[in-house]
């Protein structure tokens, strides 16, 4: 397997000497990194290290700083980069939410923009025989004229894949930015995915996967980059790393123990449920039934498509329910809208932050108090000290980076602190009886999945039953009082206490 620190200095991609500030604030300094042809290189870094902000110099997103070149396979590359001249120079990009368009067939979504014609007409064999090829090639097999709705979470992934391999007609990239693609995959899903990045690799595309999961790093990638605010204070082949610890303390510049807090039972048995569901059936749920005591924390988990996920949007009603209930401290509550489920206790943490959780253009603070304002309201007015007081506790508590800066936009954040601010506002809002949270730590980086999962904790200890959705059996087994494995819609095992500790990737697939 080829190193980058032994390919040729002319092979692959390689950038020297890039920065970018934004207004006042240097967040990448002076980068110099290679992305070697037929590699993967996992790309990592706390939340805010400048990941995202690199890919985004090289997808001709963001101008760097004057003093940077480029170099694509022995070329120069003329810096500005615009999306038109990285797309030319083969340089494709996977985002975490795929971009795919669900109703739309397999082949639709792959040749987006490029299809194939013949005699001016859509040549439709013809992309059918080479979507075909494409999806063989990442080792998937599926039907063309599938809609991708109804795909796997892995098998949408590979698609996305093929389309930005495929995008303009190329036969393949030069560089493929993997960003988090494997947020939502359970352990088999994602070694499908893996197969398909290596599979990519083989044909010489130099392929950049950032994720925050440490172990995918060992079993997935021939070298890593570590970025440090803003700065690469690492780049090595994966076989000279000892472990996860060593990865995390390049990561984050020192020591960290454990990513998981110890866990701690708070509630009481037999006590009266916080929220009662009962008999819910509706999206890939059938007749759900679970009580969540305060204090207590369940987790629900399964393969993609189990039906778990479907769970948060039927008790918030924002998908239907066919039948069943769900009451909140003893009162059925049938929410139709998040404004409802507030007044009725409930606190959701969405999987989708962006779409759903946060309001991007207006700032931190107006985010962390857009749930608690009333706290901070007497007669009718706002005490703007005491607002100001409980924000930047929260910034702090969090570790919301950057610091110290209540008034800047959602979403000028980096997505991991976008992600701790989501889940800070509800530790604010009083009168909170139950805590959904769908993929907490999805884009968390490996020091404030720590910090996030305490404050859950913390929660729980006062009383909050905490319904966690999640595929990461880690964070489920280091948390949950209780565990329900789904398939099919149906609960399909249930491990309590000290068991769900045991709980592996392979409880999902005996389950
Ligand atoms: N448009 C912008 N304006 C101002 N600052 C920005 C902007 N975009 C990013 N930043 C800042 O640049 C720094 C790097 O952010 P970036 O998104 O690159 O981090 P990241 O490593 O991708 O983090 P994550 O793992 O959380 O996605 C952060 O401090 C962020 O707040």
């Amino acid at each position: 397997m080829t190193s980058p620190l032994d390919a040729a200095a002319h092979e692959g991609i390689v950038l020297t000497g890039a920065s970018k500030t934004f207004g006042l604030t240097k967040v990448l300094h002076d980068i110099s990194l290679t992305f070697a042809p037929g590699t993967v290189t996992g790309v990592l870094g706390e939340n805010g290290a400048g990941k995202s902000t690199l890919f985004k110099i090289l997808a001709g997103i963001y101008e760097p700083d004057a003093g940077a070149t480029l170099r694509v396979n022995g070329k120069e590359a003329s810096l500005p980069l615009t999306p038109t001249s990285s797309a030319n120079l083969g340089f494709a990009f996977v985002h975490q939410d795929l971009g795919l368009a669900g109703s739309l067939s397999v082949t639709e979504n792959v040749f987006v923009g490029a299809m194939m014609r013949k005699r001016g007409l859509i040549d439709w064999k013809a992309q059918k025989v080479k979507v075909r090829e494409l999806l063989a090639g990442l080792g998937v097999d599926v039907d063309p004229a599938t809609p991708v709705q109804e795909l796997t979470q892995a098998e949408k992934a590979v698609v996305a894949i093929a389309r930005a391999v495929y995008a303009r007609g190329r036969e393949r990239s030069s560089l493929l930015v993997l960003d988090e693609p494997t947020a939502n995959l359970t352990g088999v899903e994602r070694d499908r995915l893996f197969e398909a990045m290596r599979a990519a690799a083989a044909s010489g595309t130099a392929i950049a996967f950032c994720t925050h999961r440490l172990d995918e790093v060992l079993t997935a990638t021939d070298s890593v980059l570590v970025l440090r605010d803003g700065s690469v204070v690492m780049q090595a082949p994966t076989s000279t790393i000892s472990g996860e610890k060593e990865l995390a303390k390049h990561i984050l510049g020192r020591d960290l123990e454990s990513h998981f807090p110890e866990r701690t039972s708070h509630f009481v048995a037999g006590s009266e449920p916080a929220i009662r569901i009962n008999e819910l059936s509706g999206g890939g749920i059938n007749g759900l039934s679970l009580d969540i005591r305060p204090g207590e924390v369940v987790g629900l988990t399964g393969l993609a498509g189990a039906g778990h996920d479907d769970v948060p949007d039927l008790i918030l009603g924002s998908m239907n329910a066919e039948s069943g209930t769900v009451s909140v401290g003893g009162k059925k509550v049938k929410p139709s809208s998040a404004t409802d489920a507030t007044a009725a206790g409930i606190a959701m943490l969405p999987a989708d932050r962006k779409r759903r959780s946060g309001i991007m253009g207006a700032s931190i603070a107006e985010n962390l108090t857009l749930v608690s304002i009333g706290t901070f309201t007497r007669r009718g007015l706002i005490d703007a000290r005491a607002e100001r007081r409980s924000v930047v506790e929260a910034m702090e508590q969090f570790d919301v980076r950057p610091m110290g800066d209540p008034d800047r936009p959602l979403e000028t954040l980096s997505g991991g602190n976008q992600q701790k601010v989501l889940i800070a506002k509800w530790a604010a809002k009083a009168g909170v009886k139950c805590l959904i949270l769908h993929e907490p730590t999805q884009g968390v980086d490996v020091g404030a999945k720590r910090t996030v999962l305490e404050h859950v904790r913390r929660m729980a200890e006062q009383g909050v039953a905490v319904l966690l959705v999640s595929s990461e059996h880690e964070e489920l087994s280091h948390l949950c009082d209780r565990v329900l494995i789904m398939r099919g819609g149906l609960v399909r095992r249930e491990m309590v206490g000290a068991t769900a500790k045991q709980i592996t990737e392979q409880c999902y697939v005996a389950a």
